[in-house]
């Protein structure tokens, strides 16, 4: 029922899209975002109905630009690439609160003696100024100098907190999927920072960085790349009045969020800090941001808009998250600029997703917005602009929950106030570029990128049809003029873990000039993964997954030296189901368990509830969604700050939920907590994207995981599952 009405809707937006684009209206379908994946996959269909066009599931082998578009040499084209060298995650995973809190105090000493020299100046110039001072010096020192704030060694003694060995690189994988250009693989890698240093990032930032992720914190691969490119750039390349378009690609939980927020934070701060920065255009609305990011699901939204903050914390920006409820717009109370923001001053607190400092509200209410597309579209367009789509979402009745009247009422509602302004709108990042130029999304991402571009006063072509050749094919592609290839004036960062051949394709045609980042290990498990195949036993399928969670608690309470002793369970045992149960009080791991569908979503958690296995079931149409927050996330997704956290590891399996079950919904971008030590594939991954997406919700950010990837080993279907672990261990990194 639940996935007939996703599909529906989905089908009646895309139906809608069409119709509409005629008339520059476009897309308002918050169950775009809601409805995520849950169609089956397509090819990507190109309007010609004799050529499927490039593949949305196949990952594209090389990132070299090969745009027929551009006159440029290949020479050139090459240089749009950069591949890092691969290097280990290091940092304090758990920062212990002594240590902390000495190192802490240091840091303030120093930072009251800093206040004392410079009380002559004011705040913008010295911010500004050392700022500038620095960044020469920088631009050669960055990549050797030690971190400011070198814990004292006698930190060390805390065994949490013991400052890790600086990291020798590991060698590059000997095979791999992802074949990097021989252009990208002699490409001088040593000029990479090595370090997180105050410069090129400003000192609050700097200090955001080292508070939210401890003192030893080491760029990854992208981000050290994002340095070099982007935020050294800030200073000289992004002044020379052109602006950047940049990818930015690597593997699941490798920190592509930090990548792209530094650069953006840093170069609002200093342009709000800088004396000659042209003052922003006056605002017609009440929310002006200078910047936007996209995400596809309203969870991801949120949990982005947490990290801004937590980077912000020292700089003071202003971040607002859009996604406050998963409820369509039509259903929304009809609310103003103005309601809307003294809401969000009253409810910023209880929900933390964001901040708006009294007083400055008229100036700059908002630097970073962050939401869905079609959720911003909304605010910029005014709730309920897309009128004819809401009507044909009127029709679905109880999709929401709501009866046929109330959505019928609501559909008749005025088109409201835009709510957002984008005249000030100088960076957009696109996260999880591959969904948001994906088929089902593209028109809406687009739209709204064009809407921006309006604004500013620069009108970009927008077509809603777009028509990509295959990569590498010979089929005729007739270039793009200059004039037809989309200027966006502000800057524009996409990222991904995956590359698509559409999304390569897209970027070719329609981006020649983007530059690519990339991570060595990009189209793979996170290194600190690892893969478990799990067969079926041939009786009860949820049978053997609960046979195989309590595994993992037993193994769980062996590695705490809490299972009773002289008990020894075997295999065999689990898959009988007459394995001794940990004992309650040991402590356990989290389970994530992925499935194709809604419906088996909510028959495992049924059943898992009945064997006494406290879990929570989520699909795009739970009631739990619909609040406005991530607390039905609460104890599975990474909490910076212990003392928000309700997560538990050592309570009872059957009163706390240590099972999170859901669909692709949760599978992009969500940073899962380390809790969270096994993701469980319970129904066979439709490609290898979706695959990488649903593992990589483990082993983020260099901490251990296992996937374990259930399937038929012998007997009929076993092929299919033997192929699959076939690709699965091709990915292995
Ligand atoms: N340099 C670093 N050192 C240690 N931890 C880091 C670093 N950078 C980011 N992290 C942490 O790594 C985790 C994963 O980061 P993030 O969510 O940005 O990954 P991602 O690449 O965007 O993953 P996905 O592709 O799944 O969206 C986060 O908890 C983040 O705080």
């Amino acid at each position: 029922m639940h996935k007939t009405c996703a599909n529906v809707s989905l089908l009646a937006s895309r139906h809608v899209v069409r119709q509409v684009v005629g008339t520059n209206q476009g897309l308002s379908n918050e169950l775009l975002a809601s409805s995520f994946h849950s169609t089956s996959p397509s090819e990507y269909r190109k309007p010609t109905p004799n050529s499927p066009g490039p593949s949305r599931t196949r990952l594209v082998k090389d990132l070299t630009p090969k745009s027929s578009s551009t006159n440029a040499s290949s020479k050139a084209q090459k240089k749009l690439l950069e591949v890092a060298p691969r290097t280990p995650f290091t940092r304090d995973a758990a920062p212990h609160p002594e240590a902390r809190d000495a190192w802490k105090d240091r840091e303030e000493a120093r930072q009251r003696r800093n206040r004392e020299r410079q009380k002559q100046l004011s705040p913008a110039t010295r911010a500004l100024n050392k700022y500038r001072v620095s960044v020469a010096t920088a631009m050669e020192g960055a990549t050797t100098r030690r971190p400011r704030f070198e814990p004292d060694t006698s930190d060390s003694a805390s065994p949490s907190f013991a400052p890790l060995p600086t990291p020798s690189p590991a060698p590059l994988p000997p095979q791999s999927n992802f074949v990097l250009s021989p252009a990208s693989k002699s490409l001088s890698t040593s000029n990479l920072p090595k370090e997180f240093t105050s410069p090129p990032l400003m000192e609050g930032l700097l200090d955001s960085i080292l508070d939210t992720l401890g003192p030893n914190t080491r760029p990854t691969p992208i981000q050290a790349l994002s340095l070099k490119h982007l935020v050294s750039g800030i200073d000289k390349g992004m002044e020379d009045g052109k602006w950047k378009e940049y990818l930015l690609a690597s593997e699941t939980g490798s920190g592509k969020s930090m990548a792209y927020l530094l650069p953006l934070i840093q170069d609002l701060k200093l342009s709000e800090l800088s004396p000659s920065s042209s003052s922003p255009r006056t605002p017609k609305t009440a929310l002006n941001p200078r910047a936007i990011i996209l995400a596809p699901t309203h969870e991801l939204s949120r949990q982005l808009a947490g990290f801004a903050k937590a980077l912000i914390h020292h700089v003071k920006l202003r971040v607002l998250c859009a996604s406050r409820a998963n409820v369509p717009s039509i259903l929304n109370r009809d609310v103003t600029a103005s309601k809307m923001s003294s809401q969000y001053d009253t409810e910023a607190a209880e929900s933390g997703e964001f901040e708006i400092f009294q007083g400055q509200k008229s100036r700059h209410p908002v630097d970073v917005l962050i939401g869905t597309p079609t959720k911003i579209l909304e605010l910029v367009r005014g709730r309920g602009w897309n009128k004819q789509h809401d009507q044909e979402e009127a029709k679905i009745e109880d999709t929401w929950g709501v009866t046929k009247a109330q959505a019928n009422r609501a559909s008749k509602r005025k088109v409201g106030q835009p709510e957002v302004g984008l005249e000030n709108v100088q960076w957009v990042v696109v996260d999880e570029a591959d969904v948001l130029f994906d088929p089902d999304f593209q028109e809406s991402t687009r739209m709204l990128l064009a809407d921006i571009a309006q604004a500013r006063g620069h009108s970009v072509p927008y077509t809603p049809d777009i028509q990509l050749p295959e990569p590498n094919s010979t089929a005729v592609n007739t270039p793009l003029s200059p004039e037809e290839l989309p200027k966006y004036p502000f800057n524009l960062l996409l990222t991904t873990a995956t590359i698509p051949s559409y999304l390569a394709s897209y970027l070719d045609r329609y981006h020649p000039s983007m530059t690519r980042l990339a991570s060595p290990n990009l189209h793979h498990l996170p290194p600190t993964l690892k893969t478990e195949y799990e067969s079926w036993s041939g009786g009860r399928k949820d049978k053997d997954i609960e046979s195989r969670i309590r595994k993992v608690w037993w193994q769980d309470a062996v590695a705490a030296g809490q299972a009773p002793k002289g008990v020894h369970p075997t295999e065999e045992d689990f898959e009988d189901n007459i394995a001794p149960q940990a004992p309650s009080a040991a402590p356990k791991s989290k389970i994530l368990i992925f499935c194709n569908k809604s419906t088996k979503v909510e028959e495992l958690g049924e059943f898992l509830t009945n064997q006494g296995i406290a879990n929570v079931a989520l699909t795009s149409t739970s009631d739990s969604r619909h609040r406005g927050n991530n607390r039905h996330l609460d104890g599975f997704l990474r909490v910076r700050d212990g003392s928000k956290s309700s997560a538990t590891t050592t309570g009872d399996p059957s009163k706390v939920p240590h099972v999170l079950i859901t669909t692709s919904l949760l599978s992009r971008g969500l940073d899962f907590s380390p809790d969270i030590k096994h993701v469980f594939i319970v129904d066979s991954p439709r490609n290898m994207i979706d695959f990488l997406h649903r593992a990589g919700r483990s082993g983020r950010a260099g901490e251990s995981g296992k996937v374990v990837v259930f399937g038929k080993k012998s007997g009929r279907g076993s092929d299919r599952d033997k192929d699959m672990r076939k690709k699965v261990g091709a990915l292995s990194a």
